[in-house]
């Protein structure tokens, strides 16, 4: 006889953190440390579990399994949480790949998928060379001295995202003052900041942290029309171009003219400062993690210099794709330390997750360190052990820095290739003196757009061929 289904428990079922009255959990959570509390809430209160700020109520989900499933569900069943795209919306900003949702997210994906594709990367390998040599230059110039590690990184990944992306070649390891890189380093924590905020006191009052914003927004904005006007430029002169595109933007600038695409204007502007904003803080925190990592494990930093030195003393793509115990490391670091430790998701209808009925419009987070630093899927978890990526044995659905599903993070590749580029700059040029965190014992996880590690220096010794 068919078991009766047992009756779906509501979200007031759930256990979670006591909190106050109109502010809810507010109060307990920082921006800065959310995803910690969020994971040791996850210890104390299970799999699933909800908490509140302000007036929205969260359902908190750290069952790898499950979120995994939602994450497939996606862009019919689940959604980025709407607040993200009207935080968004009200400074200005038009929809790119990351906000975009159902048919318009569809239309994007395509046009974006075939742009970073490990052709078109490997197309663009040379430039990403030329970056990388420009960091040697600035760390070889930097002599004895500090290297402000953090700083380096962004610089880096935001010259190579401009350049692949956009055929710019925006050069902030070069220039000084005030760079691309750091208005877009102000708007992705600004974001991040309003998105978790409990009230939109911005609507009312704007303090000196908003105006700055603001600011910050205009200046991306400018570079992003100044990139499409130059990529217009480029295809009038060279009609070919629209056939063949050397790069994202006149692909899909090439792609906005075709009637029935989908994609006009507007999704171009949105896609240009979604690609910085994507491609800059991400990779660079991966990396500086990753540098960290290696710098306090002795054997794996020696056999990942070992293969460096042995594999990849050229910078050419079947060398760098040589590198497989450098992408055991990086995976390992993304393990320990991803830049993403949460994704935010809103439910498209009504629907039951471990059994808990959640209706249309629930605010779900899916906290993405949890199974990944459990003992079941990876024995004495919190080693920094590149090793077990190398056995072939890890279930790649625990450990998700790049998301999963229909939606999974479409840099991935190039990001992979971008870190094994620098690694192998930094490991087959230099030897690494020493790596500090400036103002601690050891760098702190600081969540802003995604987690990064606080300020870091490094000290290097150029290595005689
Ligand atoms: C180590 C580096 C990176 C990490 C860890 C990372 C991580 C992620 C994660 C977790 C997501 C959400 C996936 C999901 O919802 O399932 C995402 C989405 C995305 N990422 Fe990345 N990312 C990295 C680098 C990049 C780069 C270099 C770019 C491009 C320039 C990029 C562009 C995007 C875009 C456009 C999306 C939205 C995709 C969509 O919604 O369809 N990312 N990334």
């Amino acid at each position: 006889m068919p078991q009766p289904t047992p009756h779906p428990r509501a979200i007031a079922d759930l256990p979670g953190p006591r909190g106050l009255p109109l502010l809810g959990n507010a109060l307990q959570l920082k921006p800065a440390t959310i995803h910690l509390a969020m994971e040791r809430w996850s210890r104390e209160y299970g799999a699933m579990f909800r908490a509140r700020i302000g007036a929205s109520e969260v359902v908190v989900l750290s069952d790898s399994a499950a979120i995994m499933t939602l994450l497939r569900d996606r862009p019919d069943g689940f959604r980025r949480p709407a607040i993200t795209a009207e935080v968004s919306a009200e400074l200005g900003g038009s929809v790119g790949l990351f906000l975009a949702e159902g048919d318009v997210w569809r239309d994007q994906r395509r046009m974006v998928m075939h742009a970073f594709s490990p052709t078109a990367i490997r197309a663009y390998f040379d430039r990403m060379v030329q970056v990388a040599q420009r960091l040697e230059a600035r760390w070889l110039a930097a002599g004895d001295r500090d290297i402000d590690l953090n700083a380096d990184l962004k610089r880096y990944a935001v010259d190579v995202i401009a350049g692949l992306a956009f055929g710019a070649d925006v050069n902030t390891l070069e220039s000084g003052g005030d760079s691309i890189q750091e208005h877009v380093e102000t708007v992705l924590a600004g974001v991040a900041r309003r998105s978790l905020l409990p009230f939109a006191y911005w609507r009312w009052c704007r303090l000196p942290a908003d105006r700055r914003l603001e600011r910050s927004v205009r200046a991306v904005r400018e570079a992003t029309d100044g990139f499409i006007a130059a990529a217009r430029a480029a295809m009038a002169t060279e009609p070919a171009l629209r056939e063949h595109p050397a790069n994202l933007l006149q692909a899909m600038l090439a792609a906005a003219e075709q009637p029935g695409s989908g994609v006009d204007d507007d999704a171009v502007a949105g896609n240009v400062s979604t690609m910085l904003l994507a491609g800059e803080d991400t990779t660079s925190s991966a990396l500086a993690w990753l540098i960290w990592l290696l710098w306090q494990n002795p054997p794996a930093l020696e056999r990942a210099q070992a293969e460096v030195r042995q594999h990849a003393r050229e910078l050419t793509v079947e060398n760098i794709a040589a590198l497989d115990y450098l992408d055991a490391c990086a995976l390992e670091a993304m393990r320990l330390k991803p830049p993403a430790p949460f994704l935010p998701l809103q439910a498209m209808r009504d629907t039951t997750v471990l059994g808990v009925h959640l209706p249309k419009d629930t605010l779900l987070w899916c906290v993405m360190r949890h199974d990944s630093v459990g003992d079941k899927a990876f024995p004495d978890p919190l080693r920094f052990d590149p090793e077990r990526w190398l056995a072939g044995t890890v279930d790649k659905g625990v450990a998700l820095p790049f998301g999963a599903g229909p939606r999974m993070c479409p840099g991935r590749y190039l990001s992979l290739m971008e870190l094994k580029v620098a690694m192998a700059v930094l490991l087959g040029r230099f030897d690494i003196a020493g790596v500090r965190a400036r103002d601690r014992s050891e760098p702190a996880e600081v969540m802003g757009f995604v987690m990064g590690p606080t300020p870091m220096a490094m000290r290097l010794r150029p290595r005689a061929e």
